[in-house]
């Protein structure tokens, strides 16, 4: 069977197709707040990487910059061969947040497909996509129902069927389980590993706390220092996918968390 990217690449291949290029990108806010400093980072296509380092050291300004959300001050940025504004234009790039910002007062179909009603796409073509997307995360037979009668873990499930539904080239994902609890987190995050391992060619960007969730869902883990931010290492992890839940109990994974939790520490 053929490698896919993030084996290869957690196996310390060369990026052959970059999709995000950071070249010693810096953020300096109109307040004087230095959030980011010379961030280098190229990730390949089809890479899934966990963002860890303290509150504050800028790991949501470097997504917000990876979207066109807000402009680097210095160094240079690419995402998908273009500026971020650009990419962000033609729908490749999807964020998803911890609030999961769903339409109180519309179905699930709606909330879906509200993308695509933005973008004026014909109502069938909207309904089958959101149906595509909403059996994906499992809730194909909640199309009708309203988000007050989910639990957490479903509306962050809505959540992500919403941004899969414009088939980005490029998810992220800020903190998306961070309120969940832990038994919910992990299921979810074996559901987001399934997603991934499906749409092949998508790049992940996930922020978490979690050194655990990290570990488990990354091809890398960025750690970042405390402010001004600067990424101070990227470790591989070099654990095949598909990953199931005997990797958390392995003595390979508990290295890795300890890898990372010295990184850190430093
Ligand atoms: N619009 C803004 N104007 C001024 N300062 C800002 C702005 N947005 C963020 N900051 C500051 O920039 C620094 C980095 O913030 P950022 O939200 O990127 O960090 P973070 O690592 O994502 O934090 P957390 O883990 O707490 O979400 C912080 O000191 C924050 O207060």
């Amino acid at each position: 069977m053929a490698m896919r990217m993030a084996d290869m690449l957690s196996a310390g291949a060369e990026i052959v197709r970059p999709l995000v290029e950071l070249n010693n990108v810096g953020k300096v806010y109109p307040n004087g707040t230095v959030a980011v400093q010379n961030a280098t980072l190229t990730v390949g296509e089809g890479e899934f990487l966990c963002f860890v380092g303290p509150s504050g050291c800028g790991k949501s300004t470097i997504f917000n910059m990876i979207a066109g959300l807000t402009a680097p001050t210095e160094g240079h940025m690419t995402v998908l061969g273009t500026t971020p504004k650009e990419a962000r234009k033609h729908n490749e790039i999807a964020f998803v947040f911890q609030d999961h910002t769903l339409l109180p007062w519309s179905k699930l179909i709606d909330n879906v497909t509200l993308p695509l009603s933005l973008r004026g796409v014909p109502k069938k073509e909207r309904i089958e996509e959101g149906e595509r997307v909403l059996e994906l995360v499992g809730l194909k037979d909640y199309t009708r129902v309203l988000p007050r009668q989910l639990s957490g873990g479903m509306k962050m499930r809505v959540s992500i069927a919403r941004a899969l539904i414009s088939r980005p080239k490029l998810l992220l994902m800020d903190e998306p389980f961070g309120a969940l609890d832990e038994i919910t987190r992990q299921t979810l995050q074996n559901e987001l590993l399934g997603i991934w391992e499906r749409e092949k060619s998508m790049t992940v960007l996930f922020i978490t706390h979690n050194v655990f969730e990290a570990v488990y869902l990354s091809s890398r883990v960025v750690v970042m220092t405390p402010r001004p931010g600067k990424i101070d290492e990227i470790i591989p992890v070099r654990a095949p996918f598909p990953r199931g839940e005997d990797f958390r109990s392995k003595h390979e994974f508990s290295e890795y968390v300890g890898t990372v939790s010295a990184a850190l520490k430093h």
